[in-house]
């Protein structure tokens, strides 16, 4: 296998949820959820390279909780920016010399092992693999002051981690930000890279709103 970085963006402020601290240090089941994350991945991927992206201003309080949880998982830190656009590519400016390189959400702490060897995989043969799921509900189109049902089988909900040959990713990131980027597979794709689709899972939430931490709870029970 290729050495791998891997980038656990949580440089963002969690606005949605609306809590008095970023989503990413709310704890769950006992430990805050950028723990959980960083955990999956170097159970998974012990050789990687982990570089987490923080919020400037949280990088103290960061450190604080890793005294406080005892937390010593090996993992470099650094200073996000003011989109997750801003936030991968500074966390790729510490990627090193890596030949693949994944980009996860710090705040979807419930990925699996299976979904994490099977971007890495498919990567290493495609370049630019993404985890999906298919939608389990109906999708309408918002249009003309109404809306239209729409066909639910051409549609796929994107997960994390993506996975990338470095140099793909790196030259990608090299693009100006563009409101259409909401991920890194919209960044390679503006960029001409092809992207492949491999199995998500309907587990590896992101944890967005309240509901989601009581969802997140109780499926950390299940598992
Ligand atoms: N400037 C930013 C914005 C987002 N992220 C990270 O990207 C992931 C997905 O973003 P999202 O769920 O939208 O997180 P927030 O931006 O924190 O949430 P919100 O949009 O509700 O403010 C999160 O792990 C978040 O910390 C980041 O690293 N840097
Ligand atoms: C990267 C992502 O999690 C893939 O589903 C998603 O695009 C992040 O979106 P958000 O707008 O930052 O919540």
């Amino acid at each position: 296998m290729n050495r791998i970085a891997v980038i656990i963006v949580a440089g963002g402020s969690g606005s949605r949820m609306g809590a008095e601290v970023p989503k990413q240090f709310l704890v769950l089941d006992g430990l805050p959820i950028l723990m959980h994350t960083i955990r999956r991945f170097a159970e998974t991927l012990a050789d990687a390279r982990t570089i987490v992206v923080l919020p400037a201003a949280h990088i103290g309080y960061w450190r604080n909780l890793c005294r406080e949880y005892a937390f010593t998982t090996p993992h470099e830190v650094c200073e996000g920016g003011a989109t997750r656009f801003e936030s991968v590519r500074r966390g790729l400016d510490h990627a090193g010399d890596a030949g693949l390189v994944a980009v996860h959400d710090g705040v979807r702490p419930l990925v699996g092992r299976e979904v994490i060897l099977r971007a890495v995989r498919d990567a290493q043969a495609y370049g630019a693999v993404i985890p999906v799921v298919a939608p389990v509900d109906s999708l309408r189109r918002i249009a003309d002051g109404g809306s239209n049902i729409v066909d639910r089988s051409a549609f796929r909900i994107v997960q994390t981690p993506q996975v990338f040959h470095t140099e793909i990713l790196r030259k990608a990131y090299r693009q100006p930000f563009r409101d259409s980027f909401t991920d890194d597979a919209s960044v390679v794709e503006a960029d001409g890279g092809r992207i492949y689709l491999c199995e998500g899972s309907y587990m590896n939430i992101k944890i967005t709103t309240p509901v989601d931490i009581v969802t997140a709870e109780a499926l950390l029970k299940v598992r």
